[in-house]
C-alpha cells in the first residue's frame, strides 16, 4: 500500500528532513524507504505498532546508527552537528538517571557538563517537577522520572526534541501530566516528534500523526486529516459483473474505493448515499456498512502494510530463487 500523504510540507529550512531511508538488520528491513519532512513547529507522533521501526528512524535521525541508504537532515545539519550545536535533544524510554541523587541534583549534574544551558529551576518549572527537587530519583513515579528526563532534554534549550515511547510503563496520570508539560512547552514553538503506540496519545497530543508500518510510512496527516481519512463508514458489497468504482468515487461523501475480487469497499462520509446508489441502481449484492474508527482504520493500514510488506518479500523470494 502507498503511504496516504495528506498534506504536502512546504519548502524552507525544515526541522527534520529524512530522504529515502532504508536500514536492514540481517533479513529484517527495519526501516524501507521512509521519507519525513517536519516543519518547525509541528509536533509529530510517529505511531505504529511493536516493530514498526520507529526506534531505528529515530535512531538514524540522532545520529546513533547510519543509514544503508538515504539521507537524514536535522535543523539543516547532520544530526551529529545538530546535537553538538544543542539544537535537538532526545528522551528516550529508561536508563541514564543516577537513583541516589535528587532530582535538582540531577540537572544540576547535567547541566554541569554543558556550558551555557538554561537555569535549572527553569527547565524543571516547565517540566512540571519544580515541586520535587528535593527527592531522590529512586523515589519518583516513573512518569516524574520521565519529566525529568525532559527537563534534562530542555536544558539547552533546543529546537526540537525526539522522544521514544517516552510514556511506557507509565499509568495513565502520570501519562497526562507528562503529555501536559511537553504540550505547554510545545506551544512555545520547539518542534516534537514522538514515538508512540498509543493512539490515544498521537490522537490527543500531535498536530499531525504519521503512521509506520514494517518501516514505512502507510498514513500521514494532521491529527485531524488522518480522523477524516478514518472516520466515516465502510459499506461494501458484492458485484456479478464489472464494477464501475470511477462512478463510486463520484458520490457525495465518498473518500475511497477498494475493488478487492468481486467486492467493493467504499469509505464513506455518507453511508446512506452510497447504500441507496449502490441497491437502486447497481446490481450489487450482500451490502453491509460498518462503522470505522481510528483503532480499526489502524489495524486496517497496518495490515495492509504487512500484506503488502509479505507479498513483496515472497515476490522477491521467488525472483531470487528463478534465478538461482
Ligand atoms: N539491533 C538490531 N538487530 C536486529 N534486529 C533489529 C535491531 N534493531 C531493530 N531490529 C528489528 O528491526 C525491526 C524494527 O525495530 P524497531 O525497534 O525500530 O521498531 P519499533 O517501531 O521502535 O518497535 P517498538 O515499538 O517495539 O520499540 C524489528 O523487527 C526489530 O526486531
Amino acid at each position: 500500500m502507498t503511504s496516504q500523504l495528506l498534506d504536502t510540507p512546504a519548502t524552507g529550512t525544515l526541522a527534520l528532513d529524512l530522504r529515502g531511508l532504508r536500514k536492514s538488520f540481517g533479513t529484517v528491513r527495519a526501516v524501507d524507504g521512509l521519507d519525513l519532512a517536519v516543519r518547525p513547529g509541528e509536533v509529530v507522533a510517529f505511531l505504529g505498532p511493536n516493530g514498526a521501526g520507529k526506534t531505528t528512524t529515530i535512531d538514524m535521525l540522532l545520529g546513533l546508527a547510519d543509514p544503508d541508504e538515504g539521507t537524514v537532515q536535522v535543523l539543516g545539519l547532520e544530526p551529529g552537528q545538530a546535537i553538538a550545536a544543542g539544537r535537538v535533544s532526545a528522551v528516550m524510554q529508561s536508563g541514564g538517571l543516577l537513583k541516589d541523587l535528587t532530582v535538582l541534583e540531577t540537572v544540576q549534574l547535567t547541566a554541569s557538563f554543558f556550558g551555557g544551558t538554561r537555569p535549572a529551576r527553569e527547565v524543571m518549572q516547565r517540566a512540571g517537577i519544580a515541586d520535587i527537587g528535593d527527592r531522590k530519583v529512586g523515589k519518583c513515579s516513573g512518569g516524574q522520572q520521565q519529566r525529568l528526563r525532559f527537563a534534562l532534554a530542555l536544558l539547552p534549550d533546543p529546537d526540537l526534541i525526539v522522544l521514544d515511547e517516552p510514556t511506557t510503563g507509565m499509568d495513565v496520570e502520570g501519562r497526562r501530566d507528562f503529555w501536559n508539560a511537553l504540550r505547554a512547552d510545545a506551544a512555545r514553538g520547539r518542534t516534537i516528534l514522538f514515538a508512540t503506540h498509543y493512539l490515544e496519545e498521537a490522537d490527543a497530543y500531535a498536530d499531525r500523526i504519521v503512521m509506520v508500518s514494517h518501516g514505512r510510512i502507510v498514513a500521514d496527516g494532521s491529527a485531524a486529516q488522518v480522523k477524516s481519512l478514518t472516520s466515516g463508514r465502510i459499506v461494501s458489497a458484492s458485484f456479478e459483473g464489472t464494477i464501475d468504482a470511477a462512478a463510486l468515487r463520484g458520490l457525495p461523501g465518498v473518500v475511497d474505493v477498494e475493488v478487492r475480487r468481486e467486492r467493493v469497499l467504499i469509505r464513506t462520509t455518507d453511508s446512506d448515499s452510497v447504500a441507496r446508489h449502490l441497491l437502486t441502481a447497481t446490481d450489487a449484492t450482500d451490502l453491509e456498512i460498518a462503522a470505522r474508527g481510528l483503532e480499526d482504520a489502524f489495524i486496517a493500514l497496518t495490515t495492509d502494510a504487512q500484506a503488502a510488506h509479505t507479498a513483496e518479500t515472497i515476490t522477491e523470494t521467488q525472483t531470487e530463487k528463478s534465478h538461482a
